[in-house]
């Protein structure tokens, strides 16, 4: 028997106000399925706007972390506090068993990873358990909203039919749609009470009001209802190809900084200043779980060919391996054999102030170093366990202590604003620096700097 309330939005013919009511005074209890980087703070700021959230994670550690009023999810201003408040009164709490939050809730959210097969597929496992569960516990008036990132066309066929064929109701008697997770680690609160509007898509015009509704209490610069699910997908999709193509070109144009012979940084800089223009940052790679491998949920599911994707993200994957072939023709031309240098990585996570490591650059650096010969080293202030990174890890104190033949900049935290690159010294001859991210400012020393984007300065 469903202990759920009376109180539904999809289908209700009551007032709109009192709809909006029974959402935020608890009467309409809602699960959100995933308590990760993204789902711990969805959940948190739907607990505060309705005061009746069910969180359902697989991971019996995070289930135990939130309910004991702590929080795993790191580096994300006021959430500590936020989930211990949200606990304390109630109004968050979470299972280990998503049947059990299915079998409360009338609204469920699903925010959990769609990873990347080695043979770049999608791998919709996940998704499809979460979505199973979802189903047992489904009754009429039911919405299901998902968050993460799918491919395109996903929530129109996969999750329809799964939530159709094993809860035995029909499109119509529950609700679906696709509202995209558009957050940034970091900032994850800021960005779902309404950095930015909140994109809606329905698989039928009452999914649509339904999550219209809700997101409106939701997120403060309100919502973008589109056609469907499918095009809300896309809306997410498309952000992401756009990002990885665009730095792509300004990779590819780093790459043509020395036959140029102009500081191409600079020419993109100027050129940006007309507003139809806007390249992004060179560098030596793009990394994280989303820019990578978001091409690949349309490169790889549709027969449509997509020469310029797939492309852009070959010019990526090729950005660590053109950081390191700097470094190559620098101890060439010194006469230096790779394999008997010693070279420091600054910044290992994929992004400054991120802690995580995925397609992270200096993953792909360290390797290559390491095939060549050299001695890799390795600091990131982020990172308790660098064992995935073909490195020898060091303290940032302890770069002063030895020398090295060169440092690579691949990632920029706060923390490497201080570092003394005076005292950073090399056994004989210039130290190179390849400063792979343009933050730099090593005029007046009298180390060799390559500049992605930048030549030598
Ligand atoms: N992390 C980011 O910067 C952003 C992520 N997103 C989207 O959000 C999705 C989730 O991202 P994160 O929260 O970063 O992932 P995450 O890896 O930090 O967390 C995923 C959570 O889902 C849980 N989980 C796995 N299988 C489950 C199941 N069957 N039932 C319930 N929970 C399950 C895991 O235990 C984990 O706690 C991403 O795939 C992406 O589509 C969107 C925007 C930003
Ligand atoms: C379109 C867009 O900006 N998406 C954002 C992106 O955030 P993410 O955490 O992946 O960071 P990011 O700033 O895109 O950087 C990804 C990678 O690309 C590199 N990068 C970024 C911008 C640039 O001009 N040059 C460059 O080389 C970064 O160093 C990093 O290695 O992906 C998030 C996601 O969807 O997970 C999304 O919510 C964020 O809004």
């Amino acid at each position: 028997m469903s202990t759920k309330l009376a109180d539904k939005l999809y289908g209700s013919e009551r007032p709109e106000p009192v709809q909006r009511e029974a959402l935020t005074n608890g009467q309409i209890p809602v699960a959100v399925y995933g308590l990760g980087k993204m789902g711990l703070p969805l959940a948190s700021v739907y607990a505060e706007t309705t005061g009746n959230v069910t969180g359902a994670d697989v991971d019996p550690d995070v289930v135990e972390t939130i309910n004991s009023g702590g929080c795993h999810v790191k580096r994300e201003p006021g959430l500590d506090a936020f989930v211990s408040e949200l606990v304390a009164d109630e109004s968050l709490t979470a299972t280990p068993e998503p049947r059990d939050a299915a079998a409360r809730a009338n609204v469920h959210v699903v925010i959990v990873p769609t990873p990347i097969t080695d043979e770049h597929e999608p791998d919709l496992a996940i998704l499809d358990a979460v979505v199973e569960d979802i189903a047992t516990g489904l009754s009429r008036g039911d919405l299901v909203i998902i968050e993460c990132t799918v491919p395109p066309q996903t929530t129109a066929h996969r999750v329809r039919s799964t939530l159709e064929s094993k809860s035995g109701l029909e499109l119509g008697e529950f609700g679906l749609a696709f509202c995209p997770e558009r957050t940034s680690s970091g900032r994850a609160l800021e960005d779902i009470r309404g950095a930015y509007p909140k994109v809606v898509g329905g698989a039928d015009n009452e999914s649509t009001r339904a999550a219209t509704l809700i997101y409106e209490e939701i997120n403060s610069k309100g919502v973008l209802p589109v056609s469907d699910t499918t095009t809300a997908e896309a809306v997410k999709v498309f952000e992401g190809l756009y990002r990885d193509v665009n730095i792509a070109l300004a990779n590819e144009l780093a790459t043509m900084t020395d036959e140029l012979g102009i500081d191409v940084n600079e020419a993109i800089e100027v050129a940006n200043t007309q507003p139809f223009c806007n390249i992004h940052d060179p560098g030596p790679g793009v990394g994280g779980h989303c820019i990578p491998f978001y091409p690949y949920f349309v490169i790889e599911p549709f027969e449509t060919e997509t020469p310029l994707i797939e492309t852009a993200r070959a010019v990526n994957d090729s950005m660590p391996q053109f950081a390191i072939d700097k470094l190559r023709e620098e101890f060439d031309a010194e006469g230096m054999a790779f394999e008997d240098s010693s070279i420091l990585l600054l910044g290992l996570t994929y992004r400054p102030g991120v802690e995580e490591i995925r397609a992270s650059p200096s993953l792909d650096i360290a390797a290559i170093g390491s095939e060549w010969g050299a001695d890799m080293y390795g600091v990131d202030p982020m990172l308790d366990d660098t064992s995935a990174f073909d490195l020898t890890q060091l303290d940032l104190e302890d770069i002063y202590e030895q020398s090295f033949d060169a440092v690579v900049m691949v990632t920029h935290h706060d923390d490497f604003d201080d570092i003394r690159w005076d005292e950073i010294s090399r056994s004989e001859g210039q130290l190179v620096v390849i400063d792979g991210r343009d933050t730099l400012d090593l005029d007046g020393s009298d180390h060799r700097v390559y500049t992605i984007g930048g030549g030598y300065v």
